[in-house]
């Protein structure tokens, strides 16, 4: 039986309520597919800050890196938002995604059947949809330097830097270009090359990638009436690809097609071999939910879970590559969702709410008889 050493960092707000709810699911993927997943646990974010001092810990990335995969929850709250950038809980992750070198971060959008009607948009605009957002993760206007905010006699001053080197674009564009290989076979690389040197820099890049993939279509598009299309029309697209900052808006926007902030999962990838040494032939990843710490549901037990087990089903497939289990988790979603139960950001007015363990419960049940299939 492999040992796959996870090290859970559940965070802040319903962060530990949902990676409880994704534990739960690894554990029965685990016992029934020969697995013997070995978790560990350490503080990230506010709570880190509470207990240490720091957001983040240089032993919090040591364990990292002797773990096949980490999965966190979420980090931040408005206990921490008084405080300087640098030292906010949002300030570990980021050292956290760019010191185990993440630069990919995938986030996929599916639209599941039973909640084409459970968004503000309409129900053939956004059945069937099946997108990837492809974010750069380690760079971009979240890392560049000087980043900086002044508070001089004169008046206040702050300054944000955006730089991409071509070679930290070449990669996530390559990366995009393999996924849709496997997919629809389309990329559309998102900026703002009309206006800004990094994005002309992100075209010139994309195109000559795209160059490689003949059987790839490859479309650019301006990030700003590309979230009117996100909206408008959904299933255009295939494999988006964008910087950092971009990713994250966009990503959150094509929330809204899925039916909720609370649905989206992520995996956050790079293009080296495991570093563990003697681990089976693993893939390192870092999973989470996209979604934030959701300060104003935190600690009710009504939080969403499906992100955080969408987010496991990524671990299974691009670390353990487990294709079969991976859609297993995906089918008991859908299946779940199938039989009428909804958390409280799905249900319709008047409609019954289930709370994260029932629904978890529920779903570990449909996943339990997929699996002995
Ligand atoms: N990766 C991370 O750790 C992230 C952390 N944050 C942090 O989270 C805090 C809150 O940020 P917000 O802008 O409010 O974004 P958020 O994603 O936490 O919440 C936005 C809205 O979506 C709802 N929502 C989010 N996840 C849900 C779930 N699983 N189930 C049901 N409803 C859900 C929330 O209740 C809220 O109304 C901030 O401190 C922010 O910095 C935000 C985004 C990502
Ligand atoms: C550092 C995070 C708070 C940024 C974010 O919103 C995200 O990664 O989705
Ligand atoms: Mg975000």
């Amino acid at each position: 039986m492999s040992e796959v050493h996870v090290l859970l960092l559940p965070g802040d707000g319903i962060g530990p309520e949902v990676v409880a709810a994704a534990q739960r699911v690894l554990e029965l993927v685990g016992h029934r597919t020969g697995y013997r997943f070995v978790f560990s646990e350490d503080l990230v974010g506010g709570a880190a800050i509470d207990a240490y001092g720091t957001p983040l810990r240089d032993e919090t990335i040591e364990m990292a890196l002797r773990s096949d995969a980490v999965f966190l929850g979420a980090v931040g709250g408005p206990k921490w938002d008084h405080l300087p950038k640098a030292t906010r809980p949002e300030a570990g992750l980021l050292r956290l995604r760019k010191e185990l070198g993440l630069f990919a971060n995938l986030r996929p959008v599916r639209v599941f059947d039973p909640l084409a009607d459970a968004t503000p948009l309409k129900p053939e605009i956004v059945r069937g949809v099946d997108l990837i957002v492809v974010r750069e993760l380690t760079g971009g206007l979240y890392f560049g330097q000087p980043s900086e905010l002044r508070r001089e006699p004169t008046g206040r001053w702050a300054i944000d830097t955006l730089p991409y080197r071509e070679e930290e674009i070449a990669r996530i564009v390559d990366l995009a270009f393999q996924l849709a290989r496997a997919r629809r076979r389309k990329v559309t690389s998102v900026d703002k090359a009309n206006v800004l040197n990094t994005s002309a820099l992100w075209r010139e890049v994309a195109s000559e990638i795209g160059q490689r993939y003949p059987d790839v279509t490859l479309e650019h598009a301006l990030v700003d009436s590309c979230a009117m299309r996100l909206v408008a029309r959904p299933r255009d697209f295939d494999v988006l690809v964008m910087e950092n900052l971009f990713g994250d808006i966009l990503s959150d926007e094509a929330a809204v097609l899925a039916g909720s902030l609370g649905m989206l999962p992520s995996a956050s990838l790079h293009g080296q071999p495991p570093q563990r040494p003697g681990s089976p032939a693993v893939r390192f990843g870092l999973y989470e939910p996209v979604h934030g710490s959701a300060p104003d549901i935190a600690g009710k037990g009504i939080a969403n879970p499906i992100g955080a087990i969408l987010s496991a089903a990524l671990l299974v497939r691009w670390t353990l590559g487990n294709e079969r289990a991976a859609t297993a988790i995906e089918q008991a979603v859908e299946e779940t969702l199938a039989s009428g139960a909804r958390t409280a950001d799905l249900a319709r007015p008047g409609e019954p709410a289930m709370g994260t363990e029932a629904f978890t419960d529920r779903l570990l049940e449909r996943l339990a008889s997929i699996l002995s299939a």
